[in-house]
């Protein structure tokens, strides 16, 4: 079950829980009656304290029953709010979880990956240990309250004086609380960094073997962010223990307090109304500990829960027209044939980083006929991905439009629409899992032959043995997805530039004129100039502006335009390599 929520910290809770709402009460008086049956069986200690031998049997049958309302008011609000919290922690994952899974790609891109995960881990897991120390304190709290009912019953006067002594403690503990807080949520902006650096020492684990400079600085740095999230959460447990030792001396002031009010103000009162009322607060000593031991943890689970609030607020605009759920028949598109594919005046712009400047693609007017297989050319930077990914409907035109077959794409239609690719990106991820039927169509088994990788990885249960790989064996590997998801567009983005040339031929040479001749529309970014000849047309851009397209015999007259250099080692305009040997 996922739930629509407000972003808002309350609002985000208050969302969550209001499908319990019944359960929250059911534990609420559970809780109480729990709390009440304390109270009754301190008074009814302190009577058998005071009593007489007459009292005996009724005070054993009252005893007992109380200990069996206890029992029931403790495991029952225990269990329930445990339950509550567990569902609701749930219901909070798969909701995050929903909202990523249909949040536009840019803005994902956007959020960074450093940001995204400590959110959907260690926050959701601080608001999951709220889950738990949500029982003891609804506990807790209603022992308290049922301890101080029978505290106003026992002595009016003593429990004025106790209210004054709470409403002391409860100021201590709020001081303590907004500070720790604000001591909490600049420990959490330190975790975001310490992230990014754990990021930067696993993932440039070699560079920084390469360089010692670098290295250093990163160490400082990661442990700059290591020190400055230990003091600050040093400091606002020092707070928070503070104000909890606090509170356990008030009690014994209390205590006291009632005493010498008894020897000297009021030495009337009867020993057993003074011996109940210190038995009592004694009592209460443990419960009111619990609530004060579980402010930390609600103290950090609001710092969590404003930063999942804040993640659920920027993804709360899923992509209309996404198909939601698991995937129903119709959508995957293997099989399916397209006459034309078109940019018509598209423009796409990324917000100028701070202090730099902004990087605009468009207007462009690009069209792909079925069947074509276009190469997309261009220096770093000049838009190609940007390109392709309009082309894939991934990113939306801020202006113009995407064309199927002569009808645009629309909201509506860009979810089926992305079902016509099957798409290798530079960074490709590779599933486990395979797409279609599980099982190698001769044709690819022939290919995985063909790419020297049928030895290293077969096919078990629809999921690949192993991921272990090289980059290049990776790579080639996501090429079977051409085969296994028969869709009518292909679009690979510097596929090639991890291979070894040899394959690289095979790619060119061979892969794309067979997907060809299987009559596949196929969109290549590439900086293999040795290879443009095997395009229909090549598509150049510089400066996220289309400058060229034209078959590949007249690029290569066009001044400036990259032509294959039949001398090993001379100055290439995009590093390509030198002449390849071929494969027998
Ligand atoms: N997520 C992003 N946020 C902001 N700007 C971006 C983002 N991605 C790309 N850009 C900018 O858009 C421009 C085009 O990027 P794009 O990835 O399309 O270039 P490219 O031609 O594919 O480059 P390369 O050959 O290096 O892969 C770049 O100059 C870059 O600064």
């Amino acid at each position: 079950m996922t739930a629509s929520f407000s972003s808002r910290p309350a609002g985000l809770v208050l969302g969550l829980v209001r499908p319990y709402a019944g359960v929250i009460l059911a534990c609420a008086v559970l809780g109480a009656l729990g709390g009440l049956s304390v109270a009754g069986l301190l008074a009814l200690v302190n009577r058998g304290l005071h009593g007489t031998a007459a009292d005996g049997s009724g005070l054993l049958a009252a005893f007992v029953g109380l200990c069996l309302l206890t029992l029931v008011g403790s495991i029952g609000s225990d269990i329930g709010a445990n339950v509550v919290g567990q569902r609701v922690v749930a219901t909070l994952r798969k909701t995050l979880a929903d909202r990523i899974l249909a949040a536009p790609i840019d803005a994902l891109e956007r959020y960074r990956l450093h940001r995204l995960i400590p959110v959907l881990t260690r926050d959701v897991d601080t608001i999951s240990d709220v889950a738990f120390a949500l029982s003891t304190l609804a506990v807790a709290l209603t022992v308290t309250a049922g301890c101080l009912a029978y505290l106003a019953v026992l002595s009016p006067a003593l429990f004025g004086f106790v209210v004054l002594a709470v409403t002391l403690g409860v100021c201590a503990q709020t001081y303590a609380q907004m500070r720790g807080v604000a001591g909490f949520v600049a420990a959490r902006a330190g975790e975001d960094r310490l992230q990014a650096q754990y990021r930067a020492i696993t993932e440039g684990a070699k560079e920084l073997r390469l360089h010692r400079g670098r290295r250093h600085r990163h160490a400082a740095l990661l442990r700059d962010a290591i020190d400055d999230i230990r003091d600050r959460q040093i400091h606002a447990i020092v707070l928070f223990v503070t104000a909890r030792a606090f509170g356990t001396v008030l009690f014994f002031a209390v205590v006291g307090a009632t005493l010498a009010l008894r020897h000297f103000v009021w030495p009337e009162m009867d020993a057993a109304t003074v011996s109940g009322f210190v038995l009592v607060l004694l009592y209460m000593r443990g419960p009111v500990d619990q609530v004060i031991g579980t402010l930390p943890v609600m103290g950090r689970a609001l710092v969590a829960l404003r930063r999942v609030a804040d993640l659920s607020e920027r993804f709360a605009t899923p992509e209309p027209g996404l198909v939601p759920g698991p995937a129903v028949g119709g959508v995957d598109s293997g099989g399916r044939t397209i006459r034309s594919i078109a940019l018509r005046g598209a423009t796409y712009a990324f917000p100028a980083a701070e202090g730099g400047k902004g990087f605009v693609l468009g207007p462009v007017d690009l069209r792909v006929e079925a069947g074509e297989t276009v190469f997309v050319v261009g220096e770093n930077g000049s838009g190609k991905t940007t390109l392709i990914k309009l082309l894939l409907a991934l990113y939306v035109p801020d202006s113009g439009d995407l064309v199927l077959d002569g009808t645009a794409v629309t909201a509506a239609t860009r979810d089926e629409y992305r079902q016509l690719f099957t798409t290798i990106f530079s960074d490709y991820h590779l599933f486990e899992d395979l797409a279609g039927p599980g099982t190698l169509p001769e044709q690819a088994a022939r290919y995985l032959e063909r790419l020297e990788i049928a030895g290293k990885v077969g096919v078990r249960d629809g999921a690949l043995t192993t991921l272990d790989l090289s980059t290049g064996q990776r790579k080639r590997l996501a090429l079977l997805n051409a085969w296994l998801e028969g869709r009518p567009v292909l679009v690979f983005d510097e596929w090639a530039a991890d291979q070894d040339p040899a394959f690289r031929r095979i790619f060119y040479a061979e892969l794309l004129p067979d997907l060809k001749r299987l009559g596949k529309t196929i969109v290549v970014i590439s900086h293999d100039d040795r290879y443009f000849d095997a395009a229909d047309r090549i598509v150049r851009i510089e400066a996220g502006r289309i400058v060229a397209d034209e078959p590949p015999g007249q690029h290569a007259e066009r001044p400036g335009a990259d032509r294959p250099s039949t001398v090993p080692g001379s100055p290439r305009r995009h590093g390509a390599p030198s002449p390849e040997p071929t494969r027998p």
